[in-house]
């Protein structure tokens, strides 16, 4: 295996768990914490027209932070590769979750898709559109916590970098009707499209469209006509109607998900804000300032600047610990000092 000599001394590597185009995620662990985190690498030369597309996930990435969206660590750049930190997701995609459990009841399937509509609500609140949102991007962690990953298609909706979306994203199954046609859209209305195909897929076990050949596919989408099995409730079938809209400007919008019946079900409506993680605490600030030798206000002056460095990856994953009400230690071997 080739070795990363610029990640030496700060994580060690263990299995790789996935390759996906020009990614490869390999498991690890943060040494100077003992957590496990995910690395994902990327060779410069693999990713040619793509780079572009590095940058805007890790810029994207770096402002975002939430329970539902995996975290970003750390960025290690080399000149010949990109290795990005990010949060452990040992539960795997969603998706299979709910092909070994064939499909999920109403009230699991509430439970997923209520924390995927707050995760998408605080993308859209910070002007972001996730645009790419699949059950292959919805991973869950050790506690069935869903953490939405891949930022590569993310876009302030005024970029509306469509070419970006129809030259890397895979297959369209997910993509609506005004994506499909080629129009001018708006990042927002075509992630409620695509949570709708994510309910339906949880709710039912499969797609709503689907076809091997893409121009019978994109005949379905267009048509905006689905099959609605007996299993599925009356409320979920409207619910599913209301996002499955093939006019954008008559779907219903993440705002009015957020206050829905179907969502809220008699508990209390979801905030978009909820689950914000990146915050001062001074525990994790006292430990590593004592490593460090400096005072707490010191490093907290360094640790609030976020520069993804290892004293960001260390300090959100003692965060993380202390929140999971783990005891907070250092192997200051591992730390560099700022
Ligand atoms: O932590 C991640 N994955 C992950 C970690 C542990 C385990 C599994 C999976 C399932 C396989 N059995 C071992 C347990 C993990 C974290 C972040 C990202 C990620 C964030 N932006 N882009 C990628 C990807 C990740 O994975 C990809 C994956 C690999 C195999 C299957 C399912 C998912």
């Amino acid at each position: 295996m080739v070795r990363y000599s610029a990640l030496k001394g700060l994580y060690e590597f263990e299995k790789t768990i996935g390759c996906g185009g020009f990614a490869k995620v390999k498991l690890a662990t943060h040494l100077a914490t003992g957590e496990k985190v995910a690395i994902k690498i990327m060779s410069k030369s693999a990713l040619g027209k793509d780079l572009p597309r590095v940058k805007l996930e890790l810029r994207a990435l770096k402002s975002l932070s939430h329970r539902h969206i995996c975290q970003l660590y750390q960025v290690i750049e080399t000149e010949t590769h990109f290795f990005i930190i990010l949060e452990y997701c040992s539960g795997g995609e969603l998706f299979d979750h709910i092909v070994e459990k064939n499909r999920l009841s109403e009230s699991e399937s509430r439970i997923f898709f209520r924390q995927i509509v707050s995760a998408v609500a605080y993308l859209h609140n910070l002007g972001y559109a996730h645009r790419d949102l699949k059950p292959e991007n919805v991973l869950l962690d050790h506690e069935q916590c869903l953490k939405l990953i891949d930022f590569g298609l993310c876009a302030k909706p005024d970029g509306g970098m469509k070419s970006l979306l129809f030259t890397s994203c895979g297959s369209p199954t997910y993509a609506a009707p005004e994506l499909v046609l080629g129009k001018q859209y708006l990042g927002p209305e075509v992630d409620v499209w695509a949570m709708g195909v994510l309910l339906y897929a949880l709710l039912c076990g499969y797609l709503p469209f689907d076809d091997h050949n893409i121009d019978s596919l994109y005949k379905k989408i267009l048509s905006g006509r689905y099959e609605e099995p007996s299993f599925m409730t009356d409320a979920s079938k409207r619910l599913i109607r209301q996002m499955l809209q093939t006019d954008p400007k008559k779907r219903i919008t993440v705002a009015e998900l957020l206050t829905h019946p179907w969502i809220t079900n008699n508990s209390n409506p979801i905030s978009p804000y909820s689950g914000l993680v990146k915050k001062q605490d001074d525990d994790c600030i006292a430990l590593m300032a004592q490593c460090h030798r400096v005072m707490p206000d010191e490093m907290w002056k360094y640790l609030r600047k976020w520069k993804y460095d290892y004293n960001t990856a260390t300090y959100l994953l003692l965060l993380g610990r202390k929140r999971r009400g783990l005891p907070l230690k250092l192997n200051t071997a591992a730390l560099k000092v700022p």
